[in-house]
């Protein structure tokens, strides 16, 4: 198949500094990408030449025509004075009517939130809403940045569960960012290990023996990754477009 997304020889020189050095790999419908890395191993900055935020100094990124992106943040602060529902915010970017919204709530499980406002949210409950928000676009390609930060672990459950079911249901890629090694990996199908380069990449059972992941997490990250196996899903064909969201990165 061919891939959505082909990142290939792609370097990052930001004030004289190298931030990535020479990023190689696809991105493709029906499959889950997570990067893992220390902090300042530039997953951030990778997600957003993705995103398309800004360009590579050097290599290339090549897009599917058209491509429709859904992009979940880390979080997102909510102005205390702003009356914001969160009927209202799903309405922010493209008008859909109140059907579509309902039922897409339904969906992450968040149906009760719906006029609720935004900054009354709990960490999991705003996460549920930013998938939805993502989602109800229909996107090819899904792009999640640490979705689970300060979400407890019954929410970050539910939270990979619902990023897997969403692949599944509108057939697209999801590339995420995160540090949930336990959690995440039985839904993943392809881990990058980036430290500014690419030091592995692979099913969470490969990487898991590999020497240069074992040094950067240890022992211990190495056995939680290995103890998952590498699952295919069906997946039903959903036709759609989504733009992405006007908020920004990080
Ligand atoms: N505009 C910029 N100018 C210079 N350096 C930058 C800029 N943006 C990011 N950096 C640097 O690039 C490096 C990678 O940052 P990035 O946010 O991509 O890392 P990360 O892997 O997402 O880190 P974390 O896990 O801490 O979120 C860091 O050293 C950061 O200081």
């Amino acid at each position: 198949m061919k891939p959505i997304v082909s990142i290939k020889n792609v370097s990052v020189n930001l004030n004289n500094q190298n931030i990535l050095h020479n990023i190689s790999f696809d991105i493709e419908i029906g499959k889950i990408i997570t990067i893992l890395g220390p902090n300042g191993a530039g997953k951030s900055t990778l997600v957003k030449l993705i995103l398309d935020f800004f360009k590579p100094t050097t290599g290339k990124i090549s897009r599917k025509k058209n491509l429709s992106i859904g992009y979940v943040p880390q979080t997102l602060q909510v102005d205390k004075t702003l009356p914001l529902t969160v009927k209202r915010f799903m309405k922010l970017n493209k008008k859909f009517d109140d059907n579509e919204i309902v039922k897409m709530l339904q969906k992450v499980n968040a149906i009760s939130l719906m006029n609720k406002t935004m900054h009354q949210l709990s960490g999991g409950e705003m996460q549920r809403v930013l998938l939805a928000q993502a989602l109800i676009k229909k996107p090819e390609l899904l792009i999640l940045d640490e979705p689970t930060q300060g979400v407890d672990v019954n929410g970050q459950i539910t939270l990979y569960n619902l990023i897997s079911n969403a692949k599944n249901e509108f057939n697209c890629a999801v590339v995420m960012i995160s540090h949930d090694l336990h959690l995440v990996m039985a839904k993943t199908d392809e881990v990058i290990c980036l430290n500014k380069h690419i030091c592995c990449s692979g099913t969470p059972a490969l990487v898991s023996n590999d020497p240069e992941f074992i040094a950067l997490f240890g022992r211990n990250a190495a056995n939680q990754l290995a103890i998952y196996k590498h699952h295919h899903f069906h997946q039903k064909r959903f036709q759609g477009r989504i733009h992405l969201p006007n908020f920004g990165a990080k």
